[in-house]
């Protein structure tokens, strides 16, 4: 995949104390720079040099300051160091920009935790490639950070750049130094892994290596920093046992073993997801890396605490058949009076969660990391539904607000069981002090409101699926998905 803005220039230490910012060849004692280019291409007030330990020098550019200083939350970011001393553990957000990720990013640093950004827009680039649209207008992800910095007083570092280019990775970790790294920065939509042959190799590159140079980064660069890699209850497919937390234990032939649940996933998208989990196994095994992978479900909402505080911090919400999920489409096809796309039979059974929950989730896995060398995987949603009790549940809901909700039965463009048992353990996360926000009638209402508020954004042309498991081909397929 195309490296699309990573900024690196080099300082010139050698020629006097003042700083001079040059391309590599000017440079008689080149010293690379990774700037923070969301707030150090605004107007800069100050630039502060610090000394690292790894003789790079980073640069921080306090942005331009603006209104009201925020209240400050609790602070569970901070961490003792060895002198005692109190440091706010760093966290390096991979995919930063994206629906999942901006949240968790803001709440991160809301936390009290330093927070850095780590993305290539590329989600951006596939909206403009397949003519789709954020239902909700979405601000450039450098007035994103701008905003929170002048709500809140926190800084959140930028690195735009594709983690596939590892000498970007590699500068990002070094300039950053993260304690944690949330990897959020995949390809994540089973359909658009779907469309043509071009699509699947892109997904299955670019999730498989990128999560492998995170890992070699790791190793490399920050061999304490705990990898908290978003995963997915997808890995598992649909058996017709109890689905367990990662592992299962088999007696066979006599002898006992806890051994990977077994893996049946079906997308080219959540096959990405597999193999990424069986390389992090590996190298928690090989090279003592901490990991924690979390199969999350699928995600339904869109405020959190943060990107509820201003119209720049609002978060994205996907209502296509290609990046939309399931409860999000259904509440904004309730609120344009489209009928409920029910695919086949509506028995499909998954996890959700609200995306509060997400960011809730993955601030859990960051406090409480795992321990060097161990893989530990955490089943994240909170609770079952089946698509036919989603389409109930949205349409209860829209008649309360007036709206006449029908739904349609769509013949099932993927390949996937219509009727199946399902029952997936998620105690972890709980046991670890997850307080879940179960979904209720206020926020499917409000899930409602939400969409109905911006209904003249909506696309309908986007709503019906055209994305076929079974017609994929080779042949690339440039028209909206
Ligand atoms: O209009 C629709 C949309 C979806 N579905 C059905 O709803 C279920 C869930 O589909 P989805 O599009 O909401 O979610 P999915 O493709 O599974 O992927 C999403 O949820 C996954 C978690 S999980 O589903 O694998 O547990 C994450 O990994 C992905 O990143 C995220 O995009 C599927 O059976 C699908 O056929 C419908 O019936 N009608």
């Amino acid at each position: 995949m195309a490296h699309l803005l990573s900024t690196t220039c080099y300082l010139d230490v050698s020629s006097s104390n003042k700083l001079h910012f040059k391309s590599i060849n000017q440079c008689s004692t080149p010293i690379p720079i990774s700037f923070n280019m969301g707030i150090s291409f605004s107007p800069l007030k100050k630039l502060s040099l610090q000394r690292k330990k790894s003789a790079q020098y980073v640069v921080r550019a306090s942005a331009v300051s603006m209104s009201q200083e925020a209240k400050t939350q609790n602070d569970s970011g901070s961490q003792q160091s060895t002198d005692g001393a109190s440091t706010r553990k760093k966290v390096m957000v991979i995919g930063g920009d994206g629906y999942c990720g901006w949240a968790t990013a803001l709440h991160l640093s809301n936390k009290g935790y330093e927070v850095s950004i780590v993305d290539n827009l590329i989600r951006r680039l596939f909206d403009h490639q397949l003519g789709l649209d954020s239902l909700t207008p979405i601000s450039s992800i450098h007035n994103r950070i701008r905003r929170w910095k002048s709500l809140t007083g926190k800084d959140i570092q930028l690195f735009v750049g594709d983690i596939c280019d590892f000498d970007f990775l590699a500068e990002a970790f070094k300039s950053f130094e993260p304690d944690a790294v949330v990897h959020f920065g995949e390809q994540r939509s089973a359909p658009y892994s779907m469309i043509d042959r071009s699509r699947a190799v892109f997904t299955q590159h670019n999730n498989v290596i990128g999560t492998l140079n995170v890992l070699f980064a790791i190793k490399e660069f920050r061999e304490e920093c705990h990898l908290v890699k978003l995963g997915t209850m997808g890995e598992y497919g649909t058996p017709n046992i109890d689905i367990e937390e990662g592992f299962i234990t088999i007696t066979h032939n006599g002898r006992t073993d806890t051994l990977p649940y077994p893996k049946q996933a079906s997308s080219f998208y959540h096959l990405s997801k597999v193999h990424d989990s069986h390389n992090i196994a590996f190298t928690c095994k090989a090279w003592g890396i901490r990991a924690t992978d979390l199969n999350q479900g699928v995600v339904y909402g869109v405020r959190t605490d943060e990107t509820a505080m201003h119209e720049d911090l609002v978060n994205r919400l996907d209502y296509d058949a290609v990046f939309g999920t399931a409860l999000n489409r259904f509440c904004v096809q309730a609120a344009v009076g489209h009928p409920l796309t029910v695919y086949g039979k509506g028995g499909q059974t998954r996890g959700y969660l609200d995306i509060r929950d997400t960011v809730q989730c993955v601030e859990i896995a960051i406090a409480n990391p795992a321990n060097p060398g161990e893989f530990r995987v955490f089943n994240q949603f909170t609770e079952q539904f089946s698509v036919n009790e989603l389409a109930a549940l949205v349409t209860k809901a829209g008649e309360k607000l007036g709206l006449e909700v029908k739904t349609i039965s769509v013949p099932n463009p993927r390949v996937e069981a219509e009727e199946h048992y399902y029952n997936a353990k998620h105690t972890k996360l709980i046991e670890l002090g997850l307080q879940p926000h179960l979904l209720s009638d206020s926020l499917l209402d409000s899930l409602l409101n939400f969409a109905v508020q911006y209904k003249d954004r909506v696309d309908t042309k986007q709503i019906m699926p055209s994305v076929s498991w079974k017609k994929i081909g080779a042949k690339p397929k440039t028209v909206a998905a």
